[in-house]
């Protein structure tokens, strides 16, 4: 079966189900805190129970695969359950791989989250376009193929990411900013949004680049890093409705109760909701 365009289908989902996307992050120290080993039993249970809380009700599940991968092959087979899981389930998943390599090993990173017949096919993965946005060409183009989204790494939540991302190219435009503009060329004429996002995060205060890409912004640093919903208007500005905001241990840290991760994630919600419609 031939998917939509992943722009397509993240619009309906953020219109039906609200923006929200939430992180698998299975960091050892929230399995101790939920009462779980740091094993792969633990992982296990850590991760069916996020699926199960959350994959009916929000529009994004994003699985950090550092967290599977530490487990070695069973890890990633627990990720490739939670991956089909969530689908079933309605959530879209954002393999969060953050890729980036020459383009010849990008083709098989694409073929590994963007190809339909992969066992870790995601609705779209997260990818560095720092070796060079051209380098990203065989995931773009392996997405427009399956129907899958990429989202690639314009200004990151993270304090050390500005000195390579607010530096000067060599036509005076921030390295973001040059990123975006590729992003905002592949996304012409795309509608309802285009199928490559930005990754922008919420920490910035004003992002202070152009956010015009026609294409979605995850914006994670929500919750532990220190950024909320309230913040979105003034990072975001216009764009601030293409917006999916991304909040990992913020709701992780309600464990283990189903009903301590929804209502985390409703109150998440009900935030960036208020926040969005004023501003
Ligand atoms: O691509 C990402 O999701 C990402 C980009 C970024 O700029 N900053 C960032 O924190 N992330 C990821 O978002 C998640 C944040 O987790 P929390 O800080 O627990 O909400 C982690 O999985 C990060 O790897």
């Amino acid at each position: 079966m031939t998917l939509e365009p992943f722009g397509a289908r993240l619009r309906h989902a953020m219109d039906t189900r609200g923006p929200l996307c939430v992180g698998i992050d299975p960091h050892a120290s929230l399995l101790t805190s939920w009462g779980l080993n740091d094993d792969i039993a633990g992982l296990e249970r850590f991760t069916r129970t996020v699926v199960e809380a959350l994959a009916d009700r929000v529009a994004v599940l994003k699985p950090q695969s550092a967290f599977f991968e530490r487990f070695g092959s069973r890890g990633i087979a627990v990720l490739e359950k939670a991956v089909e899981e969530a689908r079933a389930a309605g959530a879209l998943v954002l393999m969060d791989a953050k890729r980036g390599d020459i383009g010849s090993t990008m083709g098989a990173y694409a073929a590994t989250y963007l190809d339909k017949d992969s066992p870790l096919f995601s609705d779209a993965v997260t990818v560095s376009p720092y070796l060079g946005f051209g380098s990203l060409r065989p995931a773009l183009d392996a997405a427009a193929v399956s129907g899958a989204g990429v989202f690639v790494l314009a200004l990151t939540s993270n304090p050390e990411g500005a000195e390579v991302q607010r530096a000067t190219a060599a036509d005076g435009r921030s390295l973001a900013q040059l990123m975006l503009d590729h992003m905002a060329a592949e996304n012409a004429g795309a509608a309802p949004l285009g199928s490559v996002g930005a990754v922008v995060g919420a920490t910035l205060g004003d992002a202070g680049v152009d956010l015009a890409i026609n294409g979605p912004l995850l914006a994670p640093g929500i919750g532990a890093q220190g950024a909320t919903p309230a913040d979105l208007p003034a990072v975001f500005g216009d764009a601030v409705g293409n917006v999916v905001p991304s909040v990992s241990r913020g709701v992780l840290r309600h464990g283990p109760d189903a009903s301590g991760l929804r209502e985390a994630a409703e109150r998440f919600a009900d935030e960036i909701r208020d926040a969005v419609s004023g501003s």
